[in-house]
């Protein structure tokens, strides 16, 4: 097949790899949730999705057209009050995450609680309150702003995913979201699981907010694996076959109320590029706007407006000139006030965001009756060894109960191959031909799998994958036969649609939205605190065992499997310095300068970045005799203000290091910084030097049960391992 592939400059990342790439009132109310349609089917869900500033990258406008903004201001954060039972996930020695005083707030005596227990389920999946945005995510306790959400998610990296127009193209958020996995691959965006891909969008009324800046220290669970996760070398067969961005935090933007729907904001820029499918929507600045104009319109006509229907002819007409100015100003002002002026009070009180999603604050019977419950596993350092974090009981779960209920979005396996570009056509190889864009014929080696492939469930005789998404549902890890205590179904949540198991294959590669939904079922009495664990399937099985006995390191040595213990940042066992060593200013009070690198180099992997403000226009006043622009570095440390740069050199002044440094997006785009501090220059590792993008590391989709799969899916004799992976 020929395809177009952008052109991209060898010396830039050498290799290029294109392509394809979420009270109860009794137990007998979570009974129902589990087995009987409590809610009228709703056939036309699908979900609105994310990208943020992803396709502006793409169209070299980096990152900075989404407004996907950092931690709100720091807010009272109470912690204690029990009356909320929420889990505390810096409980740094439970692999809970604190989340054993949820439980305790449960039954008496500890026995199996059933699935949407009442007392304790703190996060609900349920219907959307946005109309035809299909389900989303509710809390059924308050937050304060400023709280961090009590789930870390993980994030996986898609880079250089180019199949634009599959649903999966709609949700990645920008890899800034996980910090310096902007500088991991030449193009890569994330996927963020949980609220990340579950929560929908609601640009006035968004209440949580995810971490945009980077934080210099450990994370207080003892891992630093958001960002500085030094996933590179190891001497371990799970080298690479997990995501090592798996602290991906939420923040509490506004004082949320128990009962309310949980929005992120996919950026303005997100709605816009959508408008077609979308209609117009008003950002947060129109609603403010029209609550403004609704309260002077209530003033001037009094409270008799409320009841008073019909309106009287002159209200009418007044509340017409009132929305045809809007519309003359802004057609997203008007878009954010009510048509009828019978609504104006209401609107008025309740504000025109709230009024225009009035079902956003639910109450709690009816998140019971409506609500699978999603807070019944959270992340934890994995028993296992090599397998890198796993999915752990919040609670004590009955054998038979649900532990989970996830969406899952369909996918095509070759969305997740990964290409390469090779010189020249290699007899016997698999490769794909094209022309660039400067009409130069290009050849492509397929070489493995994007690392989403580990996510996803699947059937090795079907080109079909699905992706679960909610919250922490990606942590489960595979027990074999006898550790498993959990198996995985079609769900028999209202909102899952077994009608599309009927559908042919072709169908569903169509569709352009998710329907399909995964029950995880605890298949004996889980304690709270135990691993979930699930039967991968024997496929899946003899690949790892093939893998790890078939696996050396990148020194050459053999698996070293003396040494079991369960970790993610394995490059101290190397004896380097890690990223995160390097970014500690006490420990490295010095960065060198790139004459001393000459000397003294740093590891090969490492490269630094700087923080700085470019700015829009690089007028002659703000440039250098050398033609460069003059920037000026930030204090806030935004994950979009920084860029790869070189350290040029280093003055004392008054007792203090400054540095000036050369960095930019690219060569054309090149900043002088000058004065800059020690905290203003960061460590990292160096585009597609992470553990994920080694060549031979496993890769393999999770097997759904034979009988899951239905037969008319079947369409491969065997999809098994790709050249690059193992
Ligand atoms: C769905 S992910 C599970 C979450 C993963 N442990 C993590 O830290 O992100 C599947 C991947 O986890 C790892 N894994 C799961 N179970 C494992 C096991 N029993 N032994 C080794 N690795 C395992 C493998 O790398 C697999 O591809």
């Amino acid at each position: 097949m020929a395809v177009i592939k952008p052109r991209i400059r060898r010396h830039h990342i050498h290799v290029l790899i294109v392509i394809c790439l979420l009270r109860r009132r009794r137990n007998e109310a979570a009974a129902r949730h589990c087995a009987v349609a409590a809610a009228p089917r709703d056939d036309r869900i699908f979900f609105t999705r994310h990208d943020r500033g992803a396709y502006l990258a793409a169209a070299g406008r980096g990152d900075d057209g989404a407004r996907t903004g950092g931690r709100s201001d720091e807010g009272d954060d109470d912690p204690d009050d029990a009356s909320r039972r929420r889990p505390d996930v810096d409980d740094a020695d439970d692999p809970t995450g604190g989340c054993r005083r949820v439980a305790e707030g449960g039954r008496p005596g500890g026995g199996p609680s059933s699935y949407d227990d009442p007392v304790t389920c703190t996060t609900y999946l349920a219907p959307s309150s946005i109309p035809n945005s299909g389900l989303g995510m509710y809390t059924a306790v308050p937050y304060k702003r400023g709280e961090g959400f009590p789930y870390p998610e993980i994030g996986i990296m898609l880079n250089d995913f180019s199949s634009k127009d599959k649903l999966i193209a709609e949700y990645p958020w920008r890899s800034s979201l996980l910090s310096l996995g902007k500088h991991e691959a030449f193009y890569g965006e994330c996927i963020v699981p949980g609220l990340g891909m579950l929560a929908n969008s609601h640009l006035g009324l968004w209440n949580v907010n995810h971490l945009d800046e980077y934080e210099f220290q450990r994370w207080r669970d003892g891992t630093d694996a958001r960002s500085f996760t030094d996933a590179t070398t190891t001497k371990d067969p799970g080298r690479g076959a997990q995501s090592h961005h798996t602290n991906v935090r939420f923040f509490i933007k506004d004082d949320v109320r128990a009962g309310e729907e949980l929005f992120v904001s996919y950026g303005e820029e997100w709605f816009e590029a959508r408008e077609d499918k979308l209609g117009i929507v008003p950002h947060d600045d129109h609603y403010v706007e029209a609550d403004e104009l609704l309260r002077e319109f209530s003033l001037g006509h009094g409270r008799a407006a409320a009841d008073d229907d019909p309106p009287d002819d002159g209200r009418v007409a007044e509340y017409e000139i009132l929305l045809s100015d809007a519309l003359e100003k802004d057609r997203r002002l008007r878009a954010a006030l009510p048509d009828d002026v019978r609504d104006v009070p209401a609107a008025a009180e309740m504000g025109a965001a709230r009024f225009s999603a009035r079902d956003s604050i639910r109450s709690l019977d009816w998140l019971a009756e409506n609500g699978a419950c999603l807070d019944n596993i959270v992340v934890g350092t994995s028993t296992l060894p090599q397998a890198g974090r796993g999915a752990f009981a919040t609670r004590s779960i009955g054998k038979g109960m649900r532990i989970t209920t996830t969406p899952v979005l369909t996918l095509e396996r070759e969305d997740l191959y990964l290409w390469e570009i090779v010189d020249e056509r290699t007899e016997g190889e698999e490769v794909e031909g094209g022309t660039d864009d400067a009409g130069e014929e290009i050849f492509e080696d397929l070489v493995g799998h994007q690392l989403l492939l580990n996510y996803c469930y699947g059937h090795v005789n079907s080109s079909l994958l699905f992706y679960p998404y909610a919250p922490s549902v990606n942590f489960i890890n595979h027990g074999g036969v006898r550790e498993s205590n959990a198996e995985i179904r079609w769900s028999t949540y209202p909102y899952h649609k077994s009608d599309w198991l009927d559908s042919t294959l072709e169908e569903m590669k169509d569709r352009k939205r998710t329907g399909l939904m995964f029950d995880i079922i605890a298949t004996r009495d889980l304690r709270r605190g135990e691993e979930i664990l699930l039967y991968y399937g024997k496929d899946w099985e003899e690949s790892w065992i093939r893998h790890v006995k078939g696996w050396m390191d990148p020194e050459g040595g053999l698996v070293d499997d003396t040494d079991d213990r369960p970790r993610f940042n394995m490059t101290d066992r190397l004896g380097l310095p890690t990223i995160t060593d390097f970014n500690m200013v006490e420990k490295y009070p010095i960065v060198r300068t790139m004459e001393e690198q000459m000397e003294d180099p740093y590891p090969p992997h490492v490269m630094t970045v700087c923080c700085f403000d470019p700015p829009e226009d690089c007028v002659a006043s703000t440039k250098t005799s050398h033609g460069r622009c003059r920037s000026r570095w930030k204090k806030t440390y935004k994950a979009l203000l920084v860029f790869p740069c070189t350290i040029m050199s280093r003055q004392s002044i008054g007792g203090m290091d400054w540095y000036s440094a050369l960095g930019g997006e690219s060569e054309d785009k090149t900043h002088l910084v000058e004065y800059m501090p020690r905290t203003a220059v960061i460590f990292t590792d160096r585009p597609y030097t992470k553990d994920q993008y080694a060549r031979g590391v496993f890769r393999h989709e999770v097997g759904l049960p034979d009988g899951m799969v239905p037969p008319h899916w079947m369409d491969l004799n065997d999809s098994r391992t790709l050249n690059g992976d193992s």
